[in-house]
């Protein structure tokens, strides 16, 4: 009896999981910028934010911290990149990483570039 409650209810937060890891793939496929993000304490998020606003207000930011389902997408972040931290860039679908990734294009001379060609 328990074993069949408990397989249920992994089975529906799987489904859950799964759901939840689709659309974020569908967020990040569908959107120029995309900033997985946590506002309340994170200041490689700020830096992040602020690097990328000097070029664009376009960016779609998800502030983890301030939604329901925030830890459960921080895991299909995790899931889908093996990066757990905060903040998580992707820009034109791919996979940029964290702030020190942000910091080095920018350092390069390529974050602008790379940002205006998906805008
Ligand atoms: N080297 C990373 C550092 C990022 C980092 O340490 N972020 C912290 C928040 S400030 C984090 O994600 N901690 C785990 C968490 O908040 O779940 C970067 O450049 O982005």
């Amino acid at each position: 009896m328990f074993s069949t409650v408990f397989k249920r209810y992994l089975g529906r937060t799987t489904m859950a999981n799964q759901q939840l890891k689709t659309k974020v793939q569908e967020l990040i496929k569908s959107k120029p910028i995309f900033v997985a993000s946590k506002q309340t304490y994170c200041p490689y998020c700020s830096q992040t934010k602020n690097t990328i606003s000097e070029i664009t207000q376009k960016a779609y930011i998800l502030e983890l911290d301030d939604i329901d389902e925030g830890s459960e997408i921080q895991d299909a972040l995790y899931e889908l990149t093996n990066q757990r931290t905060v903040p998580n860039v992707f820009i034109g679908g791919e996979h940029i990483g964290g702030n020190s990734d942000i910091q080095a294009l920018k350092s390069a001379g390529k974050l602008d570039a790379k940002i205006k060609a998906v805008l």
